[in-house]
């Protein structure tokens, strides 16, 4: 088991449960109550930072009902979370952007992540040809 270092935000808060066998992936929970209109935009806060394990960063996602259920999308469509962020200020949020009039309230699981390890460090290296024949671009394959 990887242990990670959480910190809450609110004593009230229920706090996260990984579910071992079911999906690795662990839901987050809106921090507070809010009202969106249609059309508006906020960074609703999830009340946790946590120090990533070294070599890790984090990636957000909404659940799949999130959008039925509160009519929302998350802006950055995947949120990245950082391994340098991991200071006592650097409250986790989710980018929201609500498609209709809506309620989330202070508790409601909005999105889920999960923990990745870094790609390796990467040179460019300048080529004229690559050398290979060209796959086709968007759609080439065709509908069926
Ligand atoms: O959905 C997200 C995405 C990011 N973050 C936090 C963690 C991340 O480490 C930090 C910066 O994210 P990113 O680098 O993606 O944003 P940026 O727009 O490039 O901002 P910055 O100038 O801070 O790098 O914001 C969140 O809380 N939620």
């Amino acid at each position: 088991m990887q242990k990670i270092r959480i910190k809450y935000f609110h004593d009230d808060m229920e706090k996260l449960t990984y579910i071992d066998g079911k999906s690795d992936w662990i839901d987050l929970r809106a921090a507070e109550d809010v009202e969106m209109k249609a059309g508006e935009f906020k960074l609703v806060p999830l009340g946790i930072a946590m120090e990533l394990p070294k070599g890790y960063e984090a990636h957000v996602v909404p659940r799949s009902s999130t959008y039925k259920n509160f009519g929302i999308i998350q802006t950055n469509h995947m949120g990245v979370i950082d391994e340098s962020y991991c200071g006592d200020n650097d409250q986790w949020f989710f980018p929201a952007y609500a498609l209709r009039d809506t309620k989330i309230g202070k508790g409601d699981r909005i999105c889920q992540f999960r923990i990745m390890e870094h790609q390796p460090a990467i040179l460019f290296e300048e080529t004229d040809s690559l050398d290979h024949e060209d796959r086709g671009g968007i759609g080439s394959t065709g509908r069926r």
